[in-house]
């Protein structure tokens, strides 16, 4: 059972709603940008953008929901990593998804609203600061979302700190949405 939900978390999280998008508009979205909530924002126009980011962070607040029947401990953990590489590594797209951010966010919503809000609130602070004190000037490096989410993911795992469960969950999401944001910045979308 446990391996059926971690092996369906999985399959869920591979649902690029982004590249999904771009498809019902005709186009590989990837051919020019990522295909999470920013980047079909920038291709497609603002309501895709929106429609994608929501139905991405769906994907994960739907693992957490599941995550409840769950028995083994390390389960929980397993489908967050799961959903998040689904998303960054989906199944029905030739392994080419996203950076992870928005099934993170749906996933740890759920499970953890209080600390995930903090986090998010860190996050959009990052962003905020980063964008006013360089991107705005330079439009180089990387972008100001992955920029301030490697901040909120540092707070969310202080914060988780003592919530065993949660913070391993944390834990191996960041490394796999780390792993995602290294293979993009080497250029290989
Ligand atoms: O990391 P993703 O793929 O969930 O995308 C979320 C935002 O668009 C990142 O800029």
């Amino acid at each position: 059972m446990d391996g059926l939900l971690v092996a369906l978390s999985y399959l869920v999280g591979s649902l690029a709603f982004g590249v999904i998008a771009g498809l019902l508009r005709g186009t590989d979205i990837r051919r020019a940008d990522l295909p999470g909530g920013s980047g079909v924002f920038r291709q497609l126009g603002p309501a895709w953008g929106v429609a994608v980011a929501l139905l991405d962070m769906a994907k994960g607040a739907v693992v957490a929901y599941l995550s409840v029947f769950a028995e083994h401990p390390w389960t929980v953990p397993l489908m967050a990593l799961g959903v998040v590489a689904g998303h960054t590594w989906p199944l029905y797209f030739g392994f080419r998804g996203g950076g992870g951010i928005a099934p993170t966010l749906g996933f740890f919503l759920y499970l953890r609203p209080g600390p995930t809000l903090a986090a998010l609130g860190v996050g959009l602070l990052g962003v905020l600061l980063y964008y006013l004190a360089y991107w705005r000037h330079t439009r180089r490096g990387i972008y100001p979302i992955p920029f301030g989410a490697i901040w909120g993911y540092a707070y969310l795992l202080y914060a988780l700190r003592t919530d065993p469960k949660a913070l391993s969950a944390v834990l191996l999401v960041a490394l796999a949405v780390l792993a995602r944001g290294l293979q993009i910045l080497m250029r290989r979308r």
